[in-house]
């Protein structure tokens, strides 16, 4: 159970004793909210974040016995390298998300081998322009300075990212704290799926999180609180 329950207008704070105590409970309510949604209009579409945090969330999902073959997974980012590096988002769902029952999902990744990012993210964003948008269940993590999804702080054209008003799916994204360059999600379908949760691990996080949540230098974390219109599910475990 949540240890702590923090409540705000942009956001939900559910806190949990240690990480694999939060990773079953979001596995639990990500596999009840993609069964609504297969309940309700026969699929589901997921996205989820890359980095370190989701491992043993992803290993705990995988195993929710729910109707896999009707669910979409995307990723929320990615970087520009092939799945095979390891460094790429897609080699992480595929290695801890995409086992056990999860097997059965369909996988749509964003990276493939194009002439460089912006081709590559004008060709994903007219072929993911097929699936079942919105997002039922989309997954955020969130980096020290505050970036979610690849919105890093000092990306170029971060106001074109954070339109909450784009029509626009996939956009790329140079950014020099990003490392490689990015393929990202638009915030503006982020903060059209079903449940939006942010998954979050760690004191620094949460020191982090609470600065970003504040008033202060807007960070893109926040940009997500401001625009959804629904509260975001925070999880987090020291
Ligand atoms: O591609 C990525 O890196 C992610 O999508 C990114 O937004 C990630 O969620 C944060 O950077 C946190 O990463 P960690 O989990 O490694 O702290």
């Amino acid at each position: 159970m949540a240890r702590e329950q923090l409540n705000s207008a942009s956001y939900n704070w559910n806190a949990f004793p240690d990480r694999p105590q939060l990773a079953s409970a979001l596995a639990g309510r990500v596999a009840d909210t993609l069964t609504k949604a297969i309940a309700g209009r026969g699929t589901a579409l997921l996205a989820v974040s890359g980095g370190t945090t989701p491992a043993k969330f992803f290993a705990a999902l995988s195993a929710a016995p729910i109707a896999w073959d009707k669910v979409i997974v995307t990723l929320v980012d990615e970087r520009f390298v092939p799945a095979s590096s390891p460094r790429s988002n897609a080699g992480l769902v595929a290695a801890n998300l995409l086992q056990n029952a999860a097997k059965a999902a369909r996988f749509v990744p964003l990276y493939h081998e194009a002439v460089g990012i912006e081709d590559a993210a004008a060709s994903d964003d007219a072929a993911l322009r097929s699936l079942p948008w919105p997002l039922d269940v989309v997954i955020l993590g969130m980096g020290p300075d505050g970036h979610t999804a690849s919105f890093f702080p000092d990306a170029d054209d971060l106001p074109k990212l954070l339109d909450p008003a784009s029509d626009r799916i996939i956009l790329p994204v140079h950014a020099v704290s990003a490392g490689e360059p990015r393929l990202t999600l638009t915030l503006a379908r982020i903060i059209d799926a079903g449940f939006i949760a942010l998954h979050i691990e760690g004191e620094d996080k949460r020191t982090a999180f609470d600065g970003a949540a504040a008033s202060g230098p807007r960070k893109p974390i926040r940009a997500v609180l401001d625009a959804s219109p629904k509260p975001v599910e925070v999880f987090w475990a020291p």
